[in-house]
């Protein structure tokens, strides 16, 4: 894709960046290092027989496994939050709220509740020994419980077939599915007394009998050991005949798919990712995903312009994805302004990231040379309309087209916070001669279903010009709203723009009285 991309941008990053040097406030990779972490037993140890990677891939799991594929109802939409869904039978467990109080903390008006759902077992799966899995966005969060559908160990085969089926999977690929998901975790005693007895085992405080000996894992030695006839699991040998699912599953084909999955690593992985993908992006029908996201090579971050004055500032990074450290590496941001000119600074070194249980990395680097925080002074009459980067004497420009910088509208340093009753001022610099027909703040909140809501709040045309500079005037608005938190978003030449740095009110300074 072609940055910039407010959406894209998000859950590239989400994706991507996930250990190291980063610009995100949570990354879920640290939850699932190392992949036998469970933060909910107390000790954040790693002695209860649980881990969150288990959890999070249960959870991705039981939440499409309400889906209708001849009515397109039901799918990966984040509905397993809802009370209703949680209190059926087929959903016992508190792995499922476990996996929201980690996940729900990277969403935002890009990233779904689902999105994040999906990303949260897809990174727990590449980060705990499994093969990469196509990853799209864009899914959509339920406004309410779907119809119930997830399966549940004391049904009988044909019940497992049709209900795979209506999930939109074929017998083989539940063999595969089932074997996919149950190389993590196993099953609670606690919740499934029936299934699985006390254990009395100090490396197992929460009696999890295990569905493999590596259940932290992806690999397939749920398949090796379910051959060899040496599984452990609760759900092949378990002591009740009735809830040995994963047996009567297993065994469906005679063995067929386990056999070709116990004889090849590679064919047992590579099954995986397709199969998961399409667990994954398995949504209730007229929801519209995006492209696989793929890395961008070279990709700006935390790119925003600020008004001072008679300057304006110019925050950012820039990522270069596949590269590791090198001391010798020249970086620099090259920006075009209004008038045909180009102006350019030698980028310094900010930090290393990287992603996909460390087969990526990634080297960051500050638009500004020497202080960590300091931005890049620009003319405001000359302004900005596009950066590129050169790397060690190569231009970087997504192929000529540059990296679209939107300098219209802008967040203005003198805006301000009053105390109560009214919250703030908000001052907008806005750039004379640009054709914008609106200019609002997007106010981002949550509805009663958790659900983001972007509600657009315009600031008015002021009456008299009120000049900020030869090339900006001001746009003001006081607010009274304490807790609001919003992005500024604009309408020029038809089109829409937002900021994409979260503004409030209690980080601005105090109006001068
Ligand atoms: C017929 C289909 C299935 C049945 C009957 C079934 C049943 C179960 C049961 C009873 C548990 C124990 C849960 C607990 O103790 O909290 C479990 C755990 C688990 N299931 Fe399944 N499952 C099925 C399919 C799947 C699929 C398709 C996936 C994912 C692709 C999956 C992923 C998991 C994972 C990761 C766990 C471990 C959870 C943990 O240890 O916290 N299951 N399953």
């Amino acid at each position: 894709y072609v940055w910039p991309s407010p959406q894209l941008d998000a859950l590239e990053a989400l994706r991507f960046d996930q250990t190291g040097f980063s610009v995100l406030s949570t990354t879920l990779s640290t939850f699932v290092k190392p992949c036998a972490l469970f933060v909910f037993d107390g000790s954040v140890g790693t002695t209860s027989g649980r881990s969150n990677a288990a959890d999070w891939i249960r959870t991705a799991y039981h939440d499409m496994a309400t889906h209708n594929s001849t009515d397109g109802t039901g799918g990966l939409d984040a509905s397993i939050r809802f009370p209703a869904e949680l209190a059926r039978a087929e959903n016992i467990g508190s792995g499922f709220t476990n996996t929201f109080g980690i996940v729900f903390a990277v969403t935002n008006r890009y990233v779904s509740m689902a999105d994040s759902i999906a990303l949260g077992s897809l990174i727990a799966i590449e980060n705990c020994g499994g093969p990469e899995i196509a990853f799209r966005g864009g899914r959509v969060d339920a406004g309410e419980a779907n119809a119930p559908g997830v399966p549940t160990p004391e049904q009988a085969l044909n019940s497992h077939v049709a209900s795979f089926a209506r999930q939109g999977f074929t017998q083989t690929e539940m063999i595969g599915l089932v074997a996919c998901g149950h190389t993590f975790g196993g099953v609670q005693h606690n919740f499934f007394p029936n299934i699985v007895n006390v254990l009395n085992d100090p490396n197992d405080t929460e009696d999890v009998a295990h569905f493999d000996s590596t259940f932290v894992t992806f690999d397939n030695t749920v398949a090796t050991e379910y051959i060899s006839g040496t599984t452990k699991s609760p759900l092949v040998v378990g002591f009740n005949a009735t809830t040995n699912s994963d047996s009567r599953i297993f065994g469906s084909d005679n063995n067929a798919t386990m056999r070709s999955f116990a004889n090849s690593p590679d064919l047992f992985a590579s099954t995986c990712a397709d199969l998961y993908a399409r667990m994954i992006d398995t949504v209730p029908s007229g929801v519209q995903l995006t492209d696989v996201i793929t890395p961008l090579p070279v990709k700006p971050a935390a790119v925003k312009l600020v008004l001072d004055g008679n300057t304006l500032q110019l925050f950012g990074l820039v990522r270069l994805w596949n590269t590791t450290t090198d001391p010798a590496r020249t970086v620099s941001v090259v920006w075009h302004d209004h008038n045909q000119g180009t102006r350019s600074n030698a980028l310094s070194f900010a930090g290393v990231s990287s992603s996909t249980g460390g087969k990526y990395n990634a080297t960051w680097y500050r638009f500004n040379s020497t202080f960590s925080n300091t931005p890049l002074f620009l003319d405001p009459a000359a302004g900005v309309t596009s950066l590129s980067f050169v790397v060690n004497g190569q231009l970087e420009d997504q192929g000529g087209l540059g990296f679209a910088i939107q300098d219209g509208f802008m967040f203005s340093e003198t805006s301000c916070s009053f105390g109560l009753p009214v919250a703030g001022r908000i001052d907008v610099a806005v750039r004379n001669g640009v054709n914008l027909t609106r200019l609002y703040l997007e106010a981002i909140s949550r509805d009663s279903v958790q659900r983001i809501v972007v509600t657009e709040i315009d600031i008015p045309r002021p009456a008299q010009p009120v000049a900020a500079n030869s090339a900006y005037s001001l746009w003001s608005m006081n607010l009274t709203d304490q807790s609001l938190s919003f992005n500024i978003g604009a309408e020029i030449d038809g089109v829409k723009y937002s900021t994409t740095d979260e503004l409030s009110f209690t980080s601005f300074p105090p109006c001068p009285e």
